[in-house]
């Protein structure tokens, strides 16, 4: 368990202390991904880096697991972090190393370990991030994408029980984050390892993530499973995030409703829900009628969901409505 209390943060800066982060108290559980996500500034990064304390807060306390971060300096905050490994958007990679050199270096900093132990460990975590063939390149002779893998095998090589993400996909092309966001969902699976993210994308949070937390100047607005933040954003903010990754338009927002007879509702379907067939079932038994204005089915990360957005009409609407909801259906009216 990662476990913030009341923690802030301010820089100083010309003398005066600016506030980046506003007072937060967050549970980030053992064995989660958990997203944050905020525009620039927001105060994603300061969060992210107050868990290995390479900033510390102005005031509160940060746990992990039993271990207060805060009361710990010297050789036991040297301990502590390296049960907790980062990577970066720029992979931070030592550029006069080679692969295997740069993922064996958290190895030779701790200390205690033989050559031959680190060895193996080294061709273990080159296996894992699918780079067995390139150990003996340099950082230089990689793509954005193997740099990243190398940068994923050094942060697991001190086997962390915590992995944190300073937007390490965003350097990336769309297929490369793809493949890079599988690695580490494999990571978070096979090692039951907890990972936190930070992203401006919420389509990385919809793919990876379990929960998210919704940064904007340095306030929490909004956080939750991804699945009810992503399908029922509340904060402004968050709404800006999802209608990026899902524009307004695939989802019926901009047909002009006036012209269009009934009521307009979205449905979303969650899991099970998104297969069976509910809504046909329910319209023929009420004698109501629906006309889709638009849909989509897809994934939030393993979850599939459905969202549809209907014209209703019938006399019986309401019971209709109310037998979709006892379904397991949401129904949100967007406009009569
Ligand atoms: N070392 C620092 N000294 C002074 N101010 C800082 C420092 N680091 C961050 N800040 C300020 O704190 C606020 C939050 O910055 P932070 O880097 O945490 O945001 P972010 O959401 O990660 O943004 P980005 O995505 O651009 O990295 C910003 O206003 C930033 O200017």
């Amino acid at each position: 368990m990662i476990r913030f209390v009341d923690v802030h943060k301010s820089y100083r800066v010309g003398g005066k202390d600016i506030p980046a982060l506003e007072a937060f108290s967050l549970d980030i559980a053992d064995g989660e991904v958990f997203g944050i996500i905020g525009h620039s500034g927001a105060g994603k990064s300061t969060l992210v880096r107050l868990v290995n304390l390479l900033e510390r807060p102005s005031g509160g306390r940060i746990l992990v697991g039993d271990t207060d971060m805060t009361a710990l300096a010297g050789t036991a905050l040297r301990a502590a972090r390296q049960r907790i490994g980062m990577i970066f958007q720029h992979f931070n990679l030592l550029s006069s190393q080679t692969v295997a050199d740069n993922i064996a270096f958290p190895m030779r900093l701790a200390g205690g370990k033989e050559a031959k132990v680190i060895r193996a460990r080294v061709d273990e975590l080159l296996q894992r991030v699918g780079l067995e063939a390139h150990a003996n390149k340099y950082p230089s002779q990689l793509s954005g994408g193997q740099k990243q893998r190398v940068g994923i095998a050094r942060a697991l090589a001190n086997q962390p029980s915590i992995l944190l993400c300073d937007e390490a996909t965003s350097a990336l092309d769309p297929q490369t984050t793809a493949s890079v966001l599988e690695l580490l969902a494999e990571i978070n699976r096979d090692l039951k390892l907890t990972i936190v993210l930070i992203t401006h994308e919420m389509d990385v949070v919809r793919r990876v993530c379990d929960r998210v937390a919704v940064l904007d100047g340095g306030r929490i607005v909004e956080h939750g499973s991804v699945a009810d933040v992503f399908l029922h954003p509340r904060h402004p903010t968050t709404r800006r995030f999802v209608n990026e990754a899902l524009p307004e338009e695939a989802a019926g927002a901009h047909v002009p409703y006036e012209h269009v007879p009934g009521r307009i509702l979205r449905l979303s379907f969650r899991g099970e829900a998104t297969w069976s067939p509910t809504l046909g079932r329910v319209t023929r038994e009420t004698g109501v009628d629906f006309n889709i204005l638009a849909g989509r089915i897809d994934r939030i990360k393993d979850l599939p969901y459905g969202q549809l957005t209907l014209a209703m009409q019938g006399a019986n609407l309401d019971v209709a409505l109310q037998a979709l909801r006892d379904a397991g259906i949401d129904v949100e009216e967007l406009a009569r």
